[in-house]
């Protein structure tokens, strides 16, 4: 059977920097050459990040696309990999807008196009043709659809070029492409991370690859962009559906690979473009398969990727944070110091009147693990003389301790120019038990989308982990089995307030993730008056998770562009 030698790059993009973005491209395709590879592909809108948003409306910003695309291929001569078949993914435009008329968004100019360089030109483009408009993706409002396929031929191997959504798509682009028989489909991806998106997104790839009865590559980005992380997993199928190389998680990678590409009958229609590859010398390659670790692992690692890339991209030399010695702010904490290194983590212990002993001596032994930079700030004198003036009690008295400790914080990031970490976890933003302006306030919340029962899953495993490399399990043990409390007045507790997180958990997936109602989250055998309860929470704290710092999304459904619900909101049922 005929061979082609493909290189997939999952790159990390930051948004906007498309001459910096370009370097990574050029980079990698002097990486992917000196291992002899014909093609190169990179992922979806590599060249610009992704989403790209509004930015899509912009004349200006396509047109420093459509020439930074043009320059890549000169630039690849200039450094001898002309012959290199690059394929790379970018916004194009601008094109006429619609106007009222037609089927599409009336103000979109922009094409989300995967260009085919090679000889210093633009041989062929491909637009994609379908736009998801769902979850987290807005591409319908932003992108004109493209409609022609592009099949090259290259040197005898034909290729299918898709973009993401396109391969998702039942009785979509791969079973049109059923008479252009392409032997090998190549499909540039932006897909974000959830938890068990794999078990959908590699059942199919395979079931796509067997359907066209083709080999298939998908090369996806990676790293953070605002709330979505990309794993990158990029991998490539035969026609059976088996997975012959598979690039490792959340980390750059160049998976170069020798794909068996189905030979075209003689029927076959023309190619849209034909191409000489550069020739292949010497053995076949040992194809590479790096199986994903351990849900929890992928999480922490989501996790992780997502708070150094939202650091380092929007340029914050550190991170400071409130250590209360419980389990979210040390989650946080140990997930920064991965991020960024625990020279870059501030944390300050805050403790008030009502402060435990523990939550004392628990920080200081969480920062003494895990090395980073740490100092201790008592409160009760900050918050005395407001309370005595402004004659404070109950909730208002309560609040005004996590408000103080809001005051001291941004007050280290204001002079330091470190970014205010806020530790809340899913369960409680949910039902809004933070305080706003208080221990809410932040412009980053690492654990935003992962539920308490998950907080405290992670923490074991990233303990045990570090043990199994024989190194100090960063959190302490106290910290993961001791009641979690907000510590706002005397022995209080969570569950003062709320159910207990094995029963809240639940009930919140069914409300948030599942979309279902009242009557059916009972059905599943809950208490009726303990749901009404919860479900009245959740609605009710719409407006603050509106004015919460956003966080890496690691499920189905994350607040935020995945759950647009209103504020104004009186139930009828
Ligand atoms: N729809 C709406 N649109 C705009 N504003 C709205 C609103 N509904 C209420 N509000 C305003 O919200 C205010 C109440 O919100 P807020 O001041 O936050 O206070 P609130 O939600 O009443 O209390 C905070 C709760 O979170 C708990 N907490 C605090 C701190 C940390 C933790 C933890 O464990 O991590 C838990 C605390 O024990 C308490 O139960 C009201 O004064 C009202 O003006
Ligand atoms: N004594 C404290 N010192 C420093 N920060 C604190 C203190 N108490 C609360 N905070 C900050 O406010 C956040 C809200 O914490 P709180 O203790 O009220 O409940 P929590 O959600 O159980 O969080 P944690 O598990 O981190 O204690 C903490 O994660 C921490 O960042
Ligand atoms: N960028 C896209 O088209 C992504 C959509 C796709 N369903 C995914 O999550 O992989």
């Amino acid at each position: 059977m005929p061979r082609l030698r493909v290189a997939l790059a999952q790159l990390n993009p930051v948004l906007g920097d498309l001459e910096g973005n370009s370097d990574r491209i050029l980079d990698a395709a002097q990486r992917a050459a000196e291992q002899g590879a014909q093609v190169l592909a990179v992922g979806e809108c590599a060249l610009s990040g992704y989403p790209i948003e509004d930015l899509a409306g912009r004349a200006s910003f396509l047109r420093a696309c459509r020439q930074q695309v043009e320059e890549l291929a000169v630039r690849l001569t200039e450094r001898g990999l002309g012959e290199l078949i690059v394929i790379v993914g970018h916004p194009d435009g601008p094109h006429e807008a619609s106007g009222l008329a037609g089927d599409r968004t009336p103000s979109a100019i922009a094409q989300n196009a995967a260009s085919v360089l090679q000889h210093g030109r633009v041989q062929a483009r491909y637009a994609k043709h379908h736009l998801p408009n769902y979850a987290v993706f807005d591409e319908y409002r932003t992108f004109i659809p493209g409609r022609d396929h592009v099949v090259l031929d290259i040197g005898g191997c034909r290729v299918a070029v898709l973009i993401c959504e396109d391969l998702w798509r039942d009785a979509g682009p791969v079973a049109e492409l059923k008479n252009a028989k392409p032997g090998l489909v190549l499909t540039i991806n932006a897909s974000p991370f959830e938890r068990d998106k794999q078990q959908v997104r590699l059942p199919l790839v395979q079931q796509r690859a067997r359907e066209a009865n083709a080999s298939l590559a998908y090369v996806n980005i990676v790293g953070g962009q605002d709330d979505l992380v990309f794993d990158g997993d990029s991998l490539v199928v035969d026609a059976s559906g088996t997975v012959v190389a598979r690039a490792p998680q959340f980390e750059e990678h160049v998976l170069v690979t020798d794909i068996d590409v189905v030979e075209a009958a003689a029927d076959a229609p023309p190619a849209t473009v034909t191409l000489e590859p550069r020739t292949v010398g010497g053995d076949v390659l040992e194809p590479t398969i790096n199986e994903p670790g351990p849900v929890e692992q992928q999480v922490w690692n989501a996790l992780v990727l997502g708070t150094r890339d939202y650091v380092n991209k929007n340029r914050f030399p550190s991170v400071v944070l409130g250590l209360s010695g419980g389990i979210d702010s040390a989650v946080c904490a140990v997930i920064a110091a991965d991020a960024i290194g625990a020279d870059r983590v501030h944390a300050i212990s805050l403790p008030s009147r009502y402060s435990s002993e523990h939550s004392r001596t628990d920080a200081d032994e969480l920062a003494e693990r895990v090395g980073i930079r740490y100092s201790v700030e008592p409160i009760a004198d900050l918050v005395s003389p407001i309370e005595q003036q402004l004659k404070l009690s109950g909730v208002a008295a309560e609040n005004l301790q996590a408000r103080v400790r809001a005051i001291v914080l941004m007050a280290a990031s204001n002079m330091h120019g470190h970014l205010l970490l806020t530790t809340g976890n899913k369960s409680e933003i949910s039902v809004g038990y933070s305080t706003i302006y208080g221990d809410s306030a932040g412009g980053f919340a690492p654990i935003r989308d992962v539920p308490k029962s998950l907080v405290w899953k992670l923490a074991t495993w990233r303990n045990e982990h570090a043990a199994a490399h024989g190194r100090t399990p960063p959190i302490p043990e106290n910290s993961i089995t001791k009641p979690p409390s907000a510590e706002l007045r005397p022995d209080q507790t969570d569950q003062d307030s709320l159910p207990p997180y094995e029963v809240l958990d639940p009930i919140l997936d069914a409300y948030v993730t599942r979309n279902l109602g009242v009557d059916e989250i009972v059905a599943l055998g809950y208490d009726a008056g303990v749901v009404s309860d919860v479900v009245r929470l959740v609605d009710h704290s719409e407006w603050k998770r509106r004015q919460g710092a956003i966080g890496p999304k690691i499920s189905a459904v994350a607040f935020g562009r995945d759950r647009r619900l209103p504020i104004t909101y009186r139930p009828s049922q």
